[in-house]
């Protein structure tokens, strides 16, 4: 699929998401190229009057950054004791509406944001559907620097094969936005995640892993038919 077919997939469930904003609303901000469309969509109804009084919780500098650029008021978790919708990306996505998170190396504070929301909106494009987790991704763990080894061994027990992922323009590994390392980890087959979610996060030095298990309350996909595009929810 050519870059411009998922760029304007990316961009109709964007809209579709944003659209479903209303004023006075406190949103929890995703990451991610999906994610980036919708806070501009959300400024452009800010900047034309549609929508007012909108806070967001970001879950990355990226949606920091990309709030600001859009006009969006930000707050924190202490400022906050409710937030009305989450908007975030996947990198999979099962039916039973379950997720791989953390293409973006923000699964922590994405799983924090995202499940402390009413709703949790996934926005993702048609490529990221999948029948089983784990087929074409792997499971981003994010780990204390110090713990690197452990934790690698510890993974490599339960029978994932981890590689610390590298930076892109940068010499040596990721980091991630709390300074830390991220190990994504293959599994031959996953078959029960909500348990791999749990055991993961037990090993001690991880601070959270990109399985979302029970998280995600709506999936809008967005997709080509004909060429042109659509938006459907996954039922
Ligand atoms: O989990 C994420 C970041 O940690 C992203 O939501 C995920 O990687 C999807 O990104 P994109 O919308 O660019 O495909």
């Amino acid at each position: 699929m050519s870059q411009d077919a998922v760029k304007q997939m990316k961009q109709a469930v964007a809209k579709a998401a944003a659209d479903r904003v209303q004023s006075g609303m406190v949103v929890g901000l995703g990451t991610g190229s999906t994610t980036a469309f919708v806070i501009e969509f959300l400024g452009d109804r800010l900047r034309n009057g549609e929508l007012s009084n909108i806070r967001g919780v970001p879950t990355s500098f990226q949606a920091s950054v990309l709030a600001k650029q859009y006009g969006i008021p930000l707050v924190t978790l202490d400022d906050v004791t409710k937030i009305d919708v989450a908007i975030d990306g996947a990198d999979e996505v099962d039916p039973a509406k379950n997720l791989i998170k953390g293409g973006g190396a923000a699964h922590t504070r994405e799983k924090i944001v995202d499940s402390l929301a009413d709703q949790f909106l996934v926005v993702v494009d048609s490529s990221k559907l999948v029948e089983r987790l784990g087929s074409t991704f792997p499971v981003p763990v994010e780990v204390l620097p110090l713990a690197l080894s452990p934790v690698s061994r510890a993974l490599t027990a339960l029978g994932g094969k981890p590689e610390l992922r590298m930076g892109v323009k940068k010499d040596g590994p990721v980091i991630t936005d709390q300074g830390n390392f991220v190990l994504d980890v293959t599994f031959a087959e996953i078959a029960d995640a909500a348990a791999l979610e749990k055991t993961i996060n037990n090993i001690p030095g991880v601070l959270e892993n990109g399985l979302f298990v029970n998280v995600a309350d709506v999936v809008l996909v967005g997709e080509l038919v004909e060429g042109q595009p659509r938006v459907r929810e996954v039922v």
